[in-house]
C-alpha cells in the first residue's frame, strides 16, 4: 500500500540483499520505524515482541527467519535449531507453522550449499503468494460489499465494523479483512469503518485507523465494547474481520473480542465476515474452542499503556494498581455457526467443511 503516496510493503529483502526489513509497528502510529533484521534472533524477536505481527507476515517473517538463520550456518542442525526457535515465538497464527513447514520441507533434502539461496527464493515467493491472496479476497469481499450497498439503496454510508487489524500491516501487502474495504473505496462506495480499538495492544486504534487514513478512508475509532449498541441502533450494515486460525469446521481463531462481536452481530442480524487466506486453514482441526491453542502474554500489556505526550514525547504509564494482576488473553474462537461466510482467495463459501472443500476440492479425503 501507500504511505505518504510511495509504495511500501510490511516486510521486504534489503537493498543490499543482506537482511530482511520491516515496518516496526511497536513505533506505530507516532513514527514509521524500519527494523532491520539480520539474524534469527532478531526475526524471532520481531515476532515474540511484535514488531511483525498478523497472521500472514508472521509466517513471511518466519521464512525469512529461516533464510537469516541458514545465512550464518546452513548445516541440519542450524535449520533444525532455527525451525525451533521460530516455532516457539507465538503459539496461534497457523502461518507460522505453515511456512516452517514449507521451509522444511523444501530445505532439508537439500545439500547445505543450496539451502540459503533457495530460502530466499522461497520466503520471497511466500510474501508475493500473500499479495496475490489478499488481492483475491479484496476482489471476492468488494462483490459483499457492494450487495449490501445495494441492499441499502445506495443512500448514506456503507457502515463496516472491524477488530484488530487484519489490513496490510498485518500481511504483506493490501491486507485480508480490509482489503475488500480498500477496494469498494476505490470503486467509490462510500464506506465508513468503525474501528475496534483491540484493547489490550491497541491494534485497532494504533494500526487500522492509521492504515484507513493513509489511503483516506473514513473512520471512527470505537471502545472494543461500544460495537454491540451499535449494532443494536442499525448503525452496523456488515462486520468484517481477519483469523489467525480457522479449522476445517469454519471455526475462527482471531484476536481476542470477536467471539463476543460475532454473538452481538448474531443477535443483531448483521453479517459477520471472515476474510480467510488458505495458509490460515488447519485442516487438521474440527473443534476450534477445544483444539486452537490460545496465546496468553505478558500481563504488563494490559496494565500499561503507551502513547504520545503532549509534548510529543512516546511515553508509557500504568492504569492497573500496583500488585493487581492482568490475565492478558490474545486470542478466543468463533464458532462457525456465528460467521455467515469466509471469504477466502477462491471465493466466498459457508463456515463449514462442506464449504471449504467447495473451494479447495483437493482437500476432500486427506488424511491430515
Ligand atoms: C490478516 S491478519 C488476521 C489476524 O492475524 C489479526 O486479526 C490478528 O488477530 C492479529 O493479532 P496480533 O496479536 O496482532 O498478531
Amino acid at each position: 500500500m501507500k504511505v505518504h503516496g510511495k509504495p511500501m510493503r510490511s516486510i521486504w529483502l534489503a537493498p543490499d540483499a543482506q537482511a530482511a526489513e520491516a515496518i516496526d509497528q511497536t513505533r506505530l502510529p507516532h513514527a514509521l520505524v524500519t527494523v532491520r533484521l539480520t539474524t534469527l534472533d532478531e526475526a524471532a524477536h520481531a515476532i515474540r515482541s511484535m514488531q511483525v505481527r498478523g497472521a500472514p507476515l508472521i509466517g513471511a517473517t518466519a521464512a525469512y527467519g529461516v533464510w537469516l538463520a541458514l545465512r550464518a550456518d546452513a548445516s541440519d542442525g542450524a535449520l533444525e535449531h532455527g525451525l525451533a526457535v521460530l516455532r516457539g515465538t507465538r503459539p496461534t497464527a497457523v502461518n507460522l507453522h505453515w511456512a516452517l513447514d514449507d521451509m522444511r520441507q523444501l530445505l532439508a533434502p537439500l545439500p547445505p550449499a543450496e539451502r540459503v539461496a533457495a530460502a530466499l527464493r522461497r520466503a520471497e515467493a511466500i510474501s508475493d503468494e500473500d499479495v496475490a491472496i489478499n488481492r483475491a479476497i479484496g476482489a471476492h469481499g468488494l462483490k459483499l460489499l457492494e450487495d449490501a450497498w445495494a441492499r441499502k439503496g445506495r443512500q448514506g454510508r456503507l457502515e463496516v465494523l472491524t477488530h484488530c487489524n487484519a489490513g496490510w500491516l498485518a500481511t504483506v501487502d493490501f491486507g485480508t479483512a480490509l482489503s475488500p474495504i480498500y477496494q469498494a473505496h476505490d470503486a467509490g462506495i462510500p464506506v465508513h469503518v468503525w474501528v475496534d480499538e483491540t484493547r489490550p495492544r491497541n491494534q485497532g486504534a494504533q494500526l487500522t485507523a492509521w492504515e484507513l487514513g493513509q489511503h483516506g478512508v473514513p473512520h471512527t475509532v470505537i471502545a472494543d465494547n461500544v460495537g454491540g449498541h451499535l449494532m443494536q441502533h442499525g448503525q452496523v450494515d456488515l462486520c468484517i474481520v481477519g483469523t489467525d486460525r480457522t479449522t476445517a469446521q469454519g471455526d475462527v481463531a482471531n484476536k481476542i473480542g470477536t467471539y463476543l462481536k460475532a454473538l452481538a452481530a448474531k443477535d443483531n442480524g448483521v453479517p459477520f465476515y471472515v476474510a480467510l487466506p488458505s495458509p490460515t486453514i488447519d485442516w487438521t482441526l474440527r473443534d476450534g474452542v477445544r483444539e486452537i491453542p490460545i496465546e496468553q502474554r505478558d500481563g504488563t500489556e494490559l496494565s500499561d499503556v503507551t502513547g504520545r505526550l503532549a509534548s510529543g514525547e512516546v511515553a508509557t504509564v500504568r492504569i492497573t494498581p500496583e500488585g493487581s494482576p492482568a490475565a492478558n488473553y490474545a486470542f478466543d474462537v468463533t464458532p462457525a455457526r456465528l460467521v455467515t461466510a469466509l471469504i477466502t482467495e477462491r471465493g466466498v463459501c459457508p463456515a463449514s467443511h462442506d464449504g471449504l472443500l467447495s473451494l479447495f476440492p483437493e482437500r476432500r479425503g486427506r488424511a491430515e
